[in-house]
């Protein structure tokens, strides 16, 4: 669930309780909870309308909100507001969501993934026994993931397949290698198969994600949702899995506010005349350093704006 800041006293029709706006599934699930325990009402709003509110609102109104990532090097892209639509919005959460979005409030969910964020914290926590999700992310960045994947050159003696463009270190088959020599799950390191476990997520996100923009011609893919949290690792796999499959004519950006594009778009949601409160000479804050999760690499800030808690961003009345 996505709530945002936003916090109302407000004339209800039906009580004169609190309430906040809220998102995803969340939303639905914790209703009664949120009633019960705290005597607040949420407000549904729609998960892929909050998204895409959302990142359109960040899109327009934050300086290098939009970065690419590879080789380990983070370049800010400038946005042309009068030319930031089609886009494709890969979010991914649990599962995985991809949005054509052609303008405020005009999109479509064109495709989706259940193998996403949740299937790397499931999976590898049944893997590798890890008690958090950071545990998880933390091993994956001392593992070799060519310890359990097979790659082209395990198939072909050590040579590339460059008749089809594989060189020998790509991976022909995830996983593949633990079916030979008998092995068992405790004969690999944890770091090694969350690392292969990352990989393959988000080499599998990249590409379906490329694919479902060749589907609609579109040029820009962004991606967003709390399973990235800045990591390189997984930018760099997914940027590269982008780059692999488009040859290099679609490129991967990342948005720095990947994990609140929801919580966001609900906030936005709120009745015209309180989003009114918040214009003209007022500036809203928002959280940049909350998603940076474990990575140590991770600065959204880097290049850009000095460390502080919050950034401040005009929000201007259409
Ligand atoms: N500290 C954390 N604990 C658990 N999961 C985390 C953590 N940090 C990042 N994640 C990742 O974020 C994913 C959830 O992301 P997010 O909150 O954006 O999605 P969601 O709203 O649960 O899912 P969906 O978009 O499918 O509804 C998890 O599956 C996991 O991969
Ligand atoms: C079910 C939602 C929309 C909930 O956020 C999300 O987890 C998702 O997009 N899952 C992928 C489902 C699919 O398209 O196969």
């Amino acid at each position: 669930m996505k709530v945002n800041s936003g916090f109302q006293h407000q004339e209800n029709p039906t009580n004169d309780r609190s309430f906040i706006k809220a998102t995803g599934g969340g939303a639905y699930k914790f209703s009664d909870l949120f009633k019960e325990k705290l005597g607040i009402s949420l407000e549904k709003e729609d998960e892929m309308d909050c998204l895409v509110t959302g990142a359109n609102f960040l899109l327009k109104a934050v300086n290098h909100e939009a970065f690419t990532y590879l080789n380990g090097q983070k370049e800010f892209v400038q946005i042309d507001h009068n030319d930031l639509y089609p886009y494709l919005l890969v979010n991914i959460g649990s599962g995985v969501g991809m949005v054509k979005v052609d303008g405020d409030g005009k999109f479509e969910r064109v495709s989706g993934t259940s193998v996403g964020g949740g299937t790397f914290w499931g999976l590898g926590k049944l893997l590798t026994k890890c008690q958090s999700f950071d545990e998880l992310l933390e091993l994956s960045h001392r593992g070799n993931n060519r310890v359990v994947d097979m790659l082209v050159g395990d198939i072909y003696g050590g040579m590339d397949y460059s008749k089809i463009g594989l060189s020998s270190t790509a991976i022909a088959s995830s996983f593949g290698r633990a079916i030979s020599n008998n092995n068992e799950l405790d004969d690999y390191k944890p770091e090694d198969v969350s690392r292969s476990l990352l990989r393959m997520i988000s080499n599998n996100i990249g590409q379906i994600s490329y694919l479902n923009a060749l589907r609609f011609g579109l040029k820009r893919i962004f991606f967003g949702g709390f399973f990235i949290r800045g990591q390189s690792y997984t930018m760099d796999t997914i940027s590269v899995a982008v780059h692999f499959w488009s040859k290099g004519e679609a490129k991967a950006m990342f948005l720095r506010h990947e994990g609140f594009l929801g919580a966001l778009g609900a906030f936005m949601s709120y009745e015209r005349h309180s989003l009114d409160d918040l214009m003209i000479n007022q500036s809203v804050q928002i959280p940049v350093d909350a998603s940076c999760g474990t990575d140590t690499n991770y600065n959204p800030l880097e290049r850009d704006l000095n460390e502080t808690e919050s950034m401040q961003c005009r929000v201007y009345q259409a």
